[in-house]
């Protein structure tokens, strides 16, 4: 059940091969889902702790400076510097329009006249310059913050514990990926960069006019703090909806995933309608959160209007005044007008650095979780390589609970002696899958020990015992790749030949010529475009290739016509040659021929040893074998995972 590769995540598609196969850990893994008011089971949500739920906008901006901006500082220089242009080429403006009314209009001076036009045009080329100059390299650190924090967390989730993964949806993986991140990369563009470039502006314009009338400019900017405090407030209801918003697009992300995921049993069930209907409510949902942030965001509007129309009213009046008791010169009053209006777009964007910075804080509450999870299941400190001498494997009284609190093995001890077959079985729901995931630690037991060649796999390091193992699931999962890259995947780096030879060993070679481009076909995706049959003899060519000591099989459950499943059989047995083979069996034939049974039932080992002497006991496994040949099926023939009584027998 653990091993099943139908149910990998979507982002596991990847063409790209990677050192280990994983499966995809089961939703029965993840946190509780919750049921909705309709009936229907929401997904799991991300496992966001409260401690990055509670996360202070000055600690977001502390680690996306440190974390991201630092190691970018030759950009964020540069973008300073032409925030400094900007800021002081702005800051001159109302100081040339100050010089049009007092010394040229009063003087009638033609030639300063042009000489001020002139420097206009070269004071405006030069803003623009600067201007150019910090939107790219605020543009390249965003793409670097972007594809730092992308990369970062994917390597984070491939090297988290399955249990860890199995709690969020792979969609809401995936909308962190896209959304998330994007958020967060805004932030620290858009709140650092933008508000220093706007803080700086509106700086050199407030120096102006103080420079100019400091009276009136503190009556100009006597209306800052009002707007100040109000953008505040809009800002908290921002990060509220942008986290609502947020959640609602990894709900989204996730349905449509599966929905996609699952198609073909929405169909055949008819239940085009229904992943319609609940697409939609999600996507209404993710709308009002959305309209509330922009309500929000909205509202910012008439209220900084207004202020500004008071901030330049007064500048109006009590300037006019100033002139007309000739305290302010025309000059000084039209360029104190101009610095207001100028200073007005950057107030107005500094003003709004609130409402994006919550939305980024609401992002990076989502982000951070996953670029802070550390896997438990390491190699200790002092791991040391696995030292394969047989490749027998030995469960010493192992007990193991799911994080949901399911006990799922109970004292099970297990021995696989070298080059042995040892089958698993048992009814469902029983532990075999949980016992298999034992052994290349996709779980650590909670009490006993697991040991290959005599050494608890805790202590050996993590890729020596991986290196030891080959896996092949239920549902061999294959990517969606050429058939070459599929069974490379056991091995990088593998030669023509040798990938050949695997293919060969593991009777697919001849299939895979008929196909179109032979070794070079693309399989589709999950290998969509092969058959069952096809897909378990690349997945056995696979693990030929990898030529791992130790064998874990999952048997395929799935019906295959008896040429196809022959060829499966035949290769599986090529396979299990010489290995240690730990095998969840579900046909008898795997069974009579394992040198050992062990029959599992509730978390525990019932019963064990050959098929002769386990009929002769007259236990469960005795009883569910009665139980199959009373249905008259030839041993060979029958698959016992499938339905009823017949199913029980072995279960899986
Ligand atoms: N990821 C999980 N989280 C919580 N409980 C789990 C998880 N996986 C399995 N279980 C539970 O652990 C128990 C053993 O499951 P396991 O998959 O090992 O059984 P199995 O014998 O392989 O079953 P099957 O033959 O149906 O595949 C079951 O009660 C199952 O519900």
């Amino acid at each position: 059940m653990g091993l099943k590769a139908a149910e990998t995540p979507a982002f596991y598609h990847s063409p790209t091969p990677a050192r280990h196969h994983v499966t995809r850990p089961q939703l029965s893994d993840t946190t509780a889902p919750e049921t909705k008011a309709d009936g229907q089971k929401s997904l799991p949500r991300p496992a966001v702790d409260k401690g990055h739920e509670e996360l202070k906008t000055l600690e977001v901006l502390k680690r996306t400076t440190t974390e991201y901006l630092l190691p970018n500082w030759r950009l964020v220089v540069t973008s300073l510097v032409g925030s400094v242009v900007v800021a002081g080429t702005t800051g001159i403006l109302p100081w040339l329009i100050k010089q049009v009314f007092d010394e040229v209009l009063d003087h009638k001076d033609v030639t300063k006249l042009v000489l001020i036009a002139l420097g206009t045009i070269g004071v405006s080329a030069f803003k623009g310059l600067a201007a150019y100059t910090t939107n790219m390299t605020k543009n390249a650190i965003g793409q670097r913050i972007i594809s730092a924090i992308q990369t970062r967390m994917f390597a984070r989730i491939m090297r988290a514990d399955l249990a860890w993964i199995a709690k969020t949806h792979s969609g809401r993986f995936i909308s962190s990926f896209m959304t998330d991140a994007g958020r967060v990369r805004d932030t620290v563009t858009m709140s650092v960069i933008d508000f220093t470039q706007n803080s700086l502006t509106v700086v050199a314009l407030m120096g102006s006019m103080f420079f100019m009338n400091w009276k009136l400019a503190l009556m100009g900017c006597s209306v800052i703090p009002f707007g100040m405090i109000y953008m505040r407030k809009l800002g908290k209801k921002t990060r509220k909806a942008s986290r609502k918003g947020l959640e609602g697009t990894g709900d989204l992300s996730a349905l449509i995933s599966e929905a996609l995921g699952g198609i073909r049993v929405v169909k055949a069930y008819g239940q085009e309608q229904h992943e319609i209907t609940r697409v939609s409510a999600t996507v209404q949902t993710v709308l009002g959160h959305a309209m509330r942030g922009f309500r929000a965001k909205a509202k910012a509007s008439p209220l900084t209007e207004s202020l500004s129309g008071v901030g330049i009213a007064g500048v109006i009046y009590f300037g006019g005044m100033a002139v007309i008791d000739a305290h302010l010169t025309k000059g000084e009053l039209m360029a104190f007008i101009s610095a207001m209006m100028l200073a007005y777009q950057p107030l107005k964007a500094v003003a709004n650095t609130q409402t994006i910075m919550q939305e980024g804080v609401a992002a990076a509450a989502r982000v951070f979780p996953i670029l802070d999870i550390e896997p438990t299941i390491v190699s200790g400190p002092d791991a040391k390589p696995l030292q394969l001498k047989d490749g027998a494997i030995r469960f010493e009284n192992v007990n193991f609970a799911y994080s949901d609190g399911t006990h799922a093995l109970k004292g099970v001890s297990i021995e696989v002696p070298r080059g042995h077959t040892v089958a698993l079985v048992g009814p469902s729901g029983g532990g075999k899958s949980t016992t298999l995931n034992m052994v290349p630690r996709f779980y650590d037991p909670s009490s006993g020990r697991v040991l290959i060649d005599g050494q608890d796999i805790r202590e050996v390091t993590l890729d020596s015992l991986r290196d030891a193992i080959s896996l092949v699931t239920q549902e061999p999962f294959l990517f969606d790749d050429t058939v070459r890259a599929n069974i490379a995947y056991g091995r990088p780096g593998a030669s023509e030949a040798e990938i050949e030879t695997a293919a060969r060993n593991a009777a697919a070679h001849d299939f895979i010529m008929a196909l179109p481009k032979g070794y070079d076909t693309r399989v589709g995706e999950a290998g969509m475009k092969l058959s069952g049959g096809q897909r378990q003899r690349i997945a056995i060519a696979r693990a030929m290739l990898k030529n791992a000591p130790i064998l874990l099989l999952d048997e395929a459950t799935s019906a295959l016509d008896t040429a196809s499943e022959l060829q499966v059989q035949n290769a599986l047995a090529a396979l299990m040659q010489g290995r240690t083979t730990l095998v969840i069996a579900h046909r008898l034939s795997t069974i009579k021929h394992s040198n050992m049974i062990y029959v599992i039932d509730d978390g525990r080992v019932l019963e064990s040893g050959d098929h002769a002497s386990l009929v002769a006991q007259g236990g469960l496994y005795a009883e569910l074998s009665h139980s199959q040949f009373d249905h008259d099926i030839p041993d060979d023939e029958v698959t016992v995972s499938s339905g009823g009584a017949v199913k029980a027998v072995a279960g899986v």
